[in-house]
């Protein structure tokens, strides 16, 4: 049976790739079969660096993790009609459902947040909520630690709920090593507003990246389960 699991964020720039990388990187250390899927990525000038990072933590070929490659680094929509590439929602669907029958665990990536516009599609825009409601996924969403995300997670959260989206729980990145007193209160406001779980709490730098995957470990099972 397969386990899939979409990141998403608040914004561009939060995270997702280094929330992918560190579950990629988990998965790898326990000798389990993981995938990463990124439909689309945009500002790969000319390679695309978050298909190469985790196309190296994986071990797939770079050609398989990312199927739509734009230069311009805008959402989707915009660089489909700069660079004349219509991008096609049954394709991405179809690759999906492929990558789950061929690993275990699949972790895929969106770009930006959850309203970014991907194409046109079926006579509307069609964003990453579409997608992820579409293809039933459950979800992590990536937020900032930092003042300003209590808004932006919530609002997230709240557009996700509105198509009925499973929200696995929320990764707060990047918080400071002497936290302010948003980042030491965020966490807490931003369960009880929202209802959905903190799974944890990563803080800036290498090292703490590297003990924030310690502590992502155990959470494995909540995040793909
Ligand atoms: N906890 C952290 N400590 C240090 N650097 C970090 C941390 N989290 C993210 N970064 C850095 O911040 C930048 C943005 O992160 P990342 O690429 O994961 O964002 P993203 O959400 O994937 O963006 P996109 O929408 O472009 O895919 C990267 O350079 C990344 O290495
Ligand atoms: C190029 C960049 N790194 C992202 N992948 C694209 C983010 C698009 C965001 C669009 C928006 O929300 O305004
Ligand atoms: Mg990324």
């Amino acid at each position: 049976m397969n386990k899939t699991v979409f990141i998403t964020a608040t914004d561009t720039g939060v995270g997702k790739t280094i929330v992918s990388a560190a579950l990629a990187s988990i998965l790898r250390s326990q000798g389990k079969n993981v995938g990463y899927f990124k439909p689309v990525e945009t500002g790969c000038d000319p390679l695309c660096p978050d298909a190469l990072l985790l196309s190296k933590i994986t071990g797939q070929h770079y050609d398989e993790v990312v199927l739509y490659r734009f230069k311009e680094a805008v959402a989707p929509y915009v660089a489909e009609r700069e660079e004349g590439k219509h991008i096609k929602i049954d394709l991405i669907s179809e690759k999906i459902k492929h990558l789950q029958q061929i690993y275990e665990y699949l972790i895929i990536e969106g770009a930006g947040g959850v309203a970014v516009p991907i194409t046109y599609h079926r006579d509307k825009i069609y964003t990453y909520l579409d997608l992820i409601s579409d293809l039933d996924l459950g979800a992590v969403v990536v937020s900032r630690a930092s003042l300003g995300t209590i808004n932006h997670t919530y609002l997230t959260v709240e557009s996700m709920k509105r198509r009925n989206i499973r929200i696995k729980g929320i990764i707060l990145n990047e918080r400071s090593e002497s936290p302010s007193l948003a980042e030491q209160t965020n966490p807490k406001i931003i369960e009880k507003m929202t209802g959905v779980p903190v799974i944890t709490i990563c803080e800036k730098g290498k090292i703490p990246l590297l003990i924030c995957i310690e502590r992502l470990k155990a959470k494995i099972e909540e995040i793909f389960g």
